[in-house]
């Protein structure tokens, strides 16, 4: 038995001044619903995916959602966290639970608020998904760690600035038709490669271009057992799911190698009984370029050190032969927290169902997900197909 999504929602992701983290969990939980057909009377389970680490006051947020409805009082509900992978750690702890039986339909909720708060605080929050006793004075945030990456896979496999630009460009690009999307402009590969007032780098090798956005948002999805999802009107199913924890400390690992995803993506294809070139798309963890494109080396599109072939050769484009972030990714759509692995189970549902507008790809049969915590530490990966 497996678990299909059946219904979700979306908001704009961006600076959203008017909402409050309790409104965002409210709106995206009727959404969802309504999308599903289902009222809350119907939901067994709630799982939430919320970061925090103090973006916002409230720290104990699961019982938000039954904001949305008094029929939810009573139900079982649950906070659940691996940084910025929290929301695909909420959508596999929904799975589990429906696949144990305990459950036959579970709603899941990512959520974050980021631009409250001021933007140095922002970096010391983030770096609390890392390994405090090596990284905890690490200039610029996370970008600083990836900044060291970065720098390191220049080390080993020489200067990759032109594939960063390409990425960059190429997601922006892909950004400009997601209506969901925080940022839509096509910024153009010149602009991302060149150093400007308005392009500076960032940490190490990193341009400003080269990061995701800070952002606030939510998405939400309603899961539901083989049983019950095919007699509701669209059922997409997890094909296989696998989830990957690598140690904390970087240097106890090969940190430009991303083991823990690449670990991740033989379970997950072996599980479904795939290769890679069988998926249609994928949306991946680009919390900074140098990660997409170390990416691209871990779930084996190309070997260790070559992943800028798939920028160069333009195979990683919408119309490439695997388009790699149609909905513009972190880098474009935007990354908050807690929200962005639902947000990727929610974009590729609809790229399946054939709903996703100006980003679909053409005829999916098959989607991935690689959703990612820390560097390269909680590695979750999803293959989703319609089955309904
Ligand atoms: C933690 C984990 O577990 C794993 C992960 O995923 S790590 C990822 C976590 N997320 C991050 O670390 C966020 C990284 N990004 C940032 O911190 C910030 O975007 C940044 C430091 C790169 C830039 O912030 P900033 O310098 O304060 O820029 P800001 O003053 O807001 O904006 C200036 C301009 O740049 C643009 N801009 C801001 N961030 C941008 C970005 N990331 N990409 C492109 N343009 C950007 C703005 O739109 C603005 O443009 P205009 O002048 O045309 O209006």
């Amino acid at each position: 038995m497996t678990a299909c999504i059946v219904g979700w929602a979306h908001t704009p992701f961006g600076k959203l001044d008017n909402e409050t983290v309790e409104s965002l969990i409210v709106r995206v939980t009727n959404e969802a619903l309504e999308h599903a057909g289902l009222g809350p009377e119907d939901i067994d389970e709630v799982v939430l995916g919320h970061f925090n680490g103090g973006f916002s006051p409230q720290d104990f947020t699961a019982s938000l959602v039954f904001q949305a409805s008094d029929k939810f009082r009573f139900k079982p509900a649950t906070r659940v966290e691996n940084a910025c992978a929290t929301g695909s750690a909420a959508v596999h702890q929904a799975i589990k639970t429906i696949e144990a039986r305990r459950a036959k339909t579970v709603l899941v909720v990512g959520v974050e608020q980021m631009t409250r708060t001021p933007g140095p605080e922002i970096g010391n929050i983030l770096l609390k998904a890392s390994y405090l006793p090596e990284d905890g004075e690490t200039k610029g945030g996370f970008a600083g760690v990836f900044g060291q990456i970065a720098g390191r896979y220049f080390q080993r496999y020489g200067d990759q600035s032109d594939a960063l630009a390409g990425i960059a460009a190429k997601n922006h690009k892909n950004g400009v038709d997601n209506p969901y999307a925080q940022m839509r402009k096509d910024l153009g590969f010149e602009f991302c490669r060149a150093e400007s007032d308005k392009n500076p780098f960032v940490a190490g090798p990193l341009k400003r271009t080269d990061c995701s956005l800070v952002s606030d948002g939510a998405a939400a999805l309603v899961l539901a057992d083989t049983e019950t999802a095919l007699r509701m009107p669209r059922a997409v199913a997890f094909r296989a799911t696998a989830h990957a924890q690598d140690f904390l400390p970087m240097s106890k690992r090969d940190i430009i190698a991303f083991e823990g995803c690449a670990e991740a993506w033989r379970r997950a294809l072996d599980q479904a009984g795939i290769q890679l070139s069988d998926l249609s798309f994928v949306e991946t963890h680009d919390c900074f370029t140098i990660a997409e494109l170390i990416e691209y080396e871990a779930m084996g599109l190309t070997p260790p050190g070559q992943g800028a072939i798939a920028v160069k050769e333009g195979w990683t484009n919408r119309d490439g032969k695997l388009p790699v972030n149609p909905s513009g990714g972190l880098k474009a759509k935007g990354h908050p927290i807690g929200a962005t692995g639902v947000s990727m189970h929610a974009l590729s549902a609809m790229q399946l169902c054939e709903e996703a507008g100006g980003i679909q790809v053409k005829n999916p049969t098959l989607g991935g997900i690689f959703n990612m915590g820390g560097a390269a530490v909680a590695n979750y990966v999803s293959v989703l197909e319609r089955i309904k």
